[in-house]
């Protein structure tokens, strides 16, 4: 994989707090990663990291082959939006583009109004007395319309109606296929970008719980129901990530150890489903009750060894 940016071994601590420990990942060159994880998981962090807002407690940050830090060669190339991104006072609509519009290279002028009609923004309004769901569409408009190889959106869709939500997704998928560029998004609504994503970076409680292509992961697990008894044997031959019964009947998100023949699941009396990304997530992700989260004490780890 060519890789546009990379994390070698980093930590990040704010006072006593570890937010990001001992990360090592890289970003493909013309990729769309999906963010991933918990509240307080590390994602804005790493983000602020790659986008020279912070630098490293340890370890070393790369972008386009440089550090990112006051490094304006690199910055021009790197657009962030942020999940609450501030506007000067004064500034209109088209204020806030054609700042936009300065500071990066790439920036397309007619992706921008065709973004700004598709989201009904009125240009001439001063940002701050935009809805929130229209700050943020100002937020993507820019974030699209830059260009930049790499773009990162931090939860870039605070108060966006269902409606502009798929428009984002559409007209990202879209603008993507014409400039392919590295797109790093962090979200929790999982399930409506998983089919955007190419590849997956979960964190949890600052270290990386996986790392994986979204078409490996899709193979790579499978939601079985069927008798409790027979489920559990099914289980017992893979690697039960989450299993719950009700009366006879039992369902399990399995981390398949093997192939699965369709035929010996039929013998088995057993149906199965390729697991939503977000209930993968969620099992990963799912701590046993009262343990806190904390940087240092891996979660679970029954994905490890999927990670490419
Ligand atoms: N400036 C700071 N000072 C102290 N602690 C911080 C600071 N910024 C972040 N943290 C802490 O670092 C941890 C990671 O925060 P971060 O914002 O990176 O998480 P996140 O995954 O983006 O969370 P969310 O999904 O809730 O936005 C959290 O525990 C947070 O409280």
């Amino acid at each position: 994989m060519s890789a546009v940016a990379t994390l070698t071994d980093v930590t990040m601590r704010y006072r006593d707090h570890t937010a990001l420990d001992g990360v090592t990942a890289a970003f493909a060159t013309d990729g769309i990663t999906g963010l991933l994880g918990r509240n307080g998981a590390g994602k804005t962090t790493l983000m602020q990291l790659l986008t020279g807002h912070r630098v490293p407690t340890r370890g070393r940050v790369a972008v386009l082959g440089a550090d990112p830090y006051e490094n304006d060669a690199v910055l021009q190339q790197v657009c962030f939006v942020k999940e609450s991104q501030r506007y000067p006072d004064h500034f209109r609509v088209r204020d806030a583009l054609s700042a936009a519009a300065t500071l990066f290279p790439g920036w397309d002028d007619d992706l921008a109004r065709s973004l700004v009609a598709d989201f009904d923004l009125p240009a001439r309004r001063p940002v701050n007395k935009l809805s929130r769901g229209m700050v943020s569409a100002v937020g993507i408009t820019i974030g699209l319309a830059s260009r930049a190889p790499v773009t990162l959106f931090d939860e870039p869709y605070l108060g966006l109606d269902a409606v502009a939500r798929q428009l984002f997704y559409d007209r990202l998928i879209a603008d993507y296929a014409e400039v392919p560029r590295t797109v790093i998004l962090s979200t929790h609504l999982i399930e409506e970008i998983s089919g955007l994503l190419e590849h997956v970076l979960l964190l949890d409680a600052g270290r990386v719980l996986l790392d994986a292509d979204a078409e490996d992961l899709r193979a790579a697990a499978l939601t079985v129901t069927g008798p409790a008894d027979r489920v559990a044997a099914f289980g017992r031959r893979h690697s039960v990530l989450t299993s719950d019964t009700l009366g006879g009947a039992g369902r399990a998100v399995v981390r398949l150890s093997g192939p699965v023949d369709a035929a010996d699941l039929l013998a088995w009396g057993l149906t199965a489903e390729p697991t939503p990304l977000q209930q993968l997530v969620v099992a990963l992700s799912r701590r046993p009750a009262g343990v806190p989260a904390q940087a240092g004490e891996r979660g679970r780890t029954a994905f490890e060894e999927v990670t490419p």
